[in-house]
């Protein structure tokens, strides 16, 4: 049998306070190469800040205790410039206005996400079009001239994906991509970030929602966070079908008030 492969990201016992207040309590989890996993929770239950620890970017104040390995190296005193190209995690947030820069063609910000990739102008220009392409743009070298503000939401929600894959980091942190889209545009996503974590060496995806609803078609596991704590985790499919926490009970049966019963997609 080969080697298992290291996982992409592998958070262990991870304590972090502000001062004297404790945010995040005994966090472990594993992502696996190519893996998809939820963090799901309410609002203020830590989700963005577990993603801050594994991105680096927790303030220099914060007391962190516990490890982050990212394919295997140990990131967990490192900031996010200080780590290893291959132990960066890749970022696609909720306000696409601001992860872009307003001033900056497109293929600007594209070709800079390709610099450590060492390639010739010309094929820097083409790489940059080829992952528009591959982020379901028909007119890759039109879009690589506009400015964010010339783009809808949804596109440049692809852009910013691409901006991810352009990185090639091995983990993609995605915190509410969808939130600001309609639901057309936000399946689409949805189904994007399906298939590019799903491709042969694609990244592996921690999926940050309050949308049970996506959660369930984008992830094979989740994990249940309150008050900066893990209280349930699992496959999805059994977290939706069968809660046992009742913090989790209370999260799918808010969601079946508002509509949403996702249990209907285990049928
Ligand atoms: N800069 C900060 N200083 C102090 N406390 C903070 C800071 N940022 C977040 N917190 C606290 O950390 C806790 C977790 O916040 P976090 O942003 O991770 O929640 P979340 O689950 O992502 O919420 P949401 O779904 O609303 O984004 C909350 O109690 C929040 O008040």
């Amino acid at each position: 049998m080969p080697p298992a492969l290291p996982s992409a990201l592998a958070v262990h016992k991870l304590c972090v306070s502000f001062g004297n207040t404790p945010l995040l309590d005994d966090i472990s989890f594993e992502l696996p190469p190519g893996g998809r996993l939820a963090l799901l929770g309410e609002s203020g239950s830590g989700k963005s800040m577990t993603a801050r620890a594994a991105l680096g970017l927790l303030p220099s104040h914060a007391t962190v205790s516990g490890a982050i390995a990212i394919n295997a190296i140990d990131v967990t005193s490192t900031t996010a410039l200080s780590r290893p190209l291959d132990a960066r995690p890749a970022m696609v947030m909720q306000d696409t206005l601001a992860a872009l820069n307003p001033l900056a063609t497109i293929g600007y910000q594209l070709e800079g996400a390709l610099r450590h990739q060492k390639l010739k102008a010309k094929a820097r220009r083409d790489q940059a079009a080829t992952l528009l392409t591959q982020v379901g743009f028909h007119e890759p070298k039109q879009i690589l001239k506009r400015c964010s503000a010339e783009l809808s939401g949804g596109q440049r929600q692809r852009v910013c994906i691409a901006m991810a894959l352009a990185c090639q980091a091995p983990v993609i942190i995605a915190d509410e991509p969808t939130s600001a889209l309609d639901v057309v545009t936000q399946a689409q996503i949805l189904r994007l970030l399906h298939d590019v974590s799903a491709a042969p060496s694609g990244p592996a995806l921690l999926f940050i929602t309050h949308d049970l609803h996506a959660a369930t078609h984008l992830c094979q596991e989740a994990l249940i966070l309150d008050a900066g704590r893990v209280v349930e985790r699992g496959p999805m499919q059994h977290l939706v079908t069968s809660p046992q926490h009742p913090h989790t009970q209370r999260l799918i049966e808010s969601a079946r008030v508002c509509g949403i019963a996702c249990e209907r997609l285990y049928a």
